[in-house]
């Protein structure tokens, strides 16, 4: 019997969904706690309806946006998620490259299972990609050095600190079933073998990593002082952390809840973009990830005050059925 197309981000779901294993499964799809956030993420964008006005030349359409010195193809970029390796075994290596074929740029988690020099390579050997370099204020502030001198001689343009993961969000489903990351994985980034991931609990190496007493005052001129790299925040809220990113003279933020994995019940990221928009513009650049799922919501995004949309969970599930 002959299997149906994949015609939307639901269906490559329900696709990956069925080839998955459950653990993996589970910790790609969940969220925190009740997993409120991860829900209202997607569910805001079906509080909007389009208004279309008619009788418009439509036949030469052009999607491209500006981003790091360059167009990209259209408004929508991959958001750098760790443990791709979970997904297939070229991980970052084939999302780099996806992400090159169709023209658009790609984030590189700091738990990704390739280097950034090997992900920047593999994506500029199909086209020009630019790639972000995604950090954490870490205990280990050599290591976080060597992460931003690699990553800048790779060819990132920018980094992603990512604010909102002092400590690794409560995941019911990762606790229940003590989630660890399969045998055979590594995190060149952070400097870990797969053996030495293996040493200690998932949950137990991220607190080993992050510092929790992370601050704009602390970081930002830090990272300033060490790279020529653009400074982005991933992460924010709210219109205050929007005002205080242009205060401390970051480039960008990122107005994330990390698809509702870390604090659960915070708003639906579609759902403070307003505010934050108005706070922003002109001053700061505006990006926006979580639960967007289809052209209708970047339009959506877009409209709303965004300049450019990021996806995580759609590219997992991409690369599990390829
Ligand atoms: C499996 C997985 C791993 C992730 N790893 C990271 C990470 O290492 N660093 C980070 O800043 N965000 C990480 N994220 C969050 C994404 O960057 C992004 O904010 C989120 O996936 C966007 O929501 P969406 O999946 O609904 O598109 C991860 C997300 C997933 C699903
Ligand atoms: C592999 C660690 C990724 C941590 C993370 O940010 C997440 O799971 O959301």
């Amino acid at each position: 019997m002959a299997t149906d197309k994949i015609v939307s981000i639901a269906d490559l779901q329900a696709a990956a969904s069925k080839i998955l294993p459950s653990s993996t499964r589970e910790f790609f799809n969940s969220g925190a706690t009740d997993q409120v956030t991860v829900h209202e993420n997607s569910a805001a964008y079906r509080k909007y309806r389009i208004l279309p006005r008619v009788l418009k030349d439509v036949s030469n359409v052009n999607t491209t946006i500006p981003l790091f010195g360059r167009d990209i193809a259209f408004p929508l970029c991959v958001s750098p998620a760790g443990l791709q390796g979970m997904a297939h075994p070229d991980g970052e290596l084939a999302t780099s490259r996806a992400c090159a074929k169709y023209g658009i740029n790609m984030g590189v988690s700091s738990y990704a299972n390739h280097s950034v020099e090997q992900i920047t390579t593999a994506g500029n050997e199909v086209a020009p990609i630019h790639h972000v370099m995604q950090l954490y204020s870490m205990k280990d502030r050599e290591k976080e050095k060597r992460i931003i001198r690699r990553a800048e001689a790779a060819g990132c343009k920018a980094i992603f600190l990512t604010a909102d993961s002092p400590v690794l969000g409560v995941r019911y489903n990762e606790v229940r079933k003590t989630f660890q990351p399969p045998a055979g994985l590594a995190y060149p980034m952070m400097e870990k073998t797969s053996e030495q991931i293996q040493q200690q609990s998932h949950d137990d190496g991220f607190k080993s990593f992050n510092d929790d007493s992370h601050s704009w005052a602390r970081e930002i001129p830090w990272l300033r002082s060490l790279t020529k790299m653009e400074i982005w925040i991933k992460g924010i809220l709210t219109p205050e952390d929007v005002e205080t990113a242009i205060e401390y003279g970051c480039d960008g933020v990122i107005i994330s809840n990390h698809g509702g994995r870390q604090l659960d019940e915070t708003p639906a990221t579609l759902d403070v973009l307003p505010a934050c928009a108005k706070v922003a513009r002109g001053r700061i650049r505006i990006h926006i990830d979580g639960g967007i799922r289809s052209g209708n919501d970047i339009f959506k995004a877009l409209a709303l005050g965004a300049e450019c949309c990021w996806v995580g969970r759609p590219m997992l599930w991409g690369l599990a059925v390829s």
